[in-house]
């Protein structure tokens, strides 16, 4: 089997409310999931045993243990989930792989770069181990790796409610996003669990959504927080309406045109990392493993 390079696209959360909280402490939420067509890329190859290698160039998430990355655990997921149906080609182990990621979303700035790795090594490996695990199936698993993985495996921009894995996919005007990296970290966990996170916004219809104000609710908790988020919204405000993207750090805003989007990037101050992507309604992961039965 031929080596796979597959992307790992970026999100952005258009608006994230937050409804309420359950019993087991996550919370239910209400956003609108829109995929970009800018990303990680992940390269695949099978080996010939059972391990799984992840290559990544040095000082790439340095900080994070191999075992604790998502593409390893989504990895030993699916190895786990298929270890009673035999190897497609007989023998043993031929379901290990090197994986050589080319990290490009920052970690933990909101674009789900982390969930979108897991989520793209389900795909992939599905595919070069022969595994044939439906849709559903990969976005199950996902789901045990983190709320934001199901929307990945399903590939499609999406109304989200529940934790964000209960998903509608919708077609969004295709617009072009410049997207903000102010140079922090927020943690997802740490602001899931502050104490003046705003917890009991109250649901709306997605029609009201395209009509009626709407906002991501940790933002001004994290402006509080994190200053360089809150001179990044500022900046950015000049050129159009700027938000924030799930927990942060990164902000974005949208233009008509590239041409627009590139000219405000070309503006973006030394301090700040910037890119220009178009939004999608399909992932180009699932645009590129297509065959996979339907879910
Ligand atoms: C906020 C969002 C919006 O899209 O994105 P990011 O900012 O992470 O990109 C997501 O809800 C993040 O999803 P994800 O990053 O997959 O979260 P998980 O790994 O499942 O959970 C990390 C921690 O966040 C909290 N959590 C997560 C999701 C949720 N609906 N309620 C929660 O309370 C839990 O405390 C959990 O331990
Ligand atoms: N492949 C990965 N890429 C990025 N982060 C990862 C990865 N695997 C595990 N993580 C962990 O997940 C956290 C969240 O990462 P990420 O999904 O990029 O951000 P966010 O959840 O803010 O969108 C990181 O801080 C990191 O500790």
């Amino acid at each position: 089997m031929l080596p796979i390079t597959v992307s790992a696209p970026a999100k952005l959360n258009l608006f994230l409310h937050i409804t309420g909280q359950r019993p087991d402490g996550y919370h239910n939420l209400q956003t609108l999931f829109q995929l970009l067509d800018f990303g990680d890329e992940l390269t695949f190859s099978v080996r010939d045993d059972d391990q799984i290698k992840l290559h990544c160039e040095d000082g790439v998430l340095e900080d994070l243990a191999p075992e604790d990355n998502l593409i390893v655990r989504a990895a030993q997921l699916l190895q786990d989930n298929a270890k009673d149906s035999p190897p497609a080609h007989g023998g043993e182990g031929c379901r290990g792989a090197d994986i050589h990621l080319l990290k490009r979303l920052p970690a933990g700035g909101g674009l789900g770069g982390g969930s979108s790795d897991a989520a793209s090594t389900l795909l992939a490996l599905n595919q070069l181990w022969e595994l044939n695990l439906s849709i559903d199936v990969l976005a199950d698993l996902g789901r045990q790796l983190g709320a934001d993985v199901p929307v990945f495996v399903r590939g499609h921009s999406a109304w989200a409610e529940g934790i964000g894995e209960e998903l509608e996919p919708v077609e969004l005007t295709e617009r072009w996003f410049l997207v903000i990296h102010p140079g922090c970290h927020v943690s997802t966990k740490g602001i899931f669990s502050h104490p003046q996170l705003t917890r009991d916004t109250p649901a709306i219809t997605m029609a009201a959504f395209f009509t009626g104000p709407t906002r991501n609710d940790f933002e001004n908790l994290v402006r509080c927080l994190a200053e360089p988020v809150d001179k990044a919204l500022i900046w950015l405000e000049k050129f159009g309406e700027a938000r924030m993207t799930g927990s942060g750090a990164c902000v974005f805003a949208s233009f008509d045109s590239e041409a627009q989007a590139k000219a405000v990037l070309q503006e973006v101050p030394g301090q700040w990392q910037g890119f220009v992507a178009r939004g999608v309604n399909r992932s180009p992961v699932r645009e590129q493993l297509d065959g996979l039965p339907p879910g």
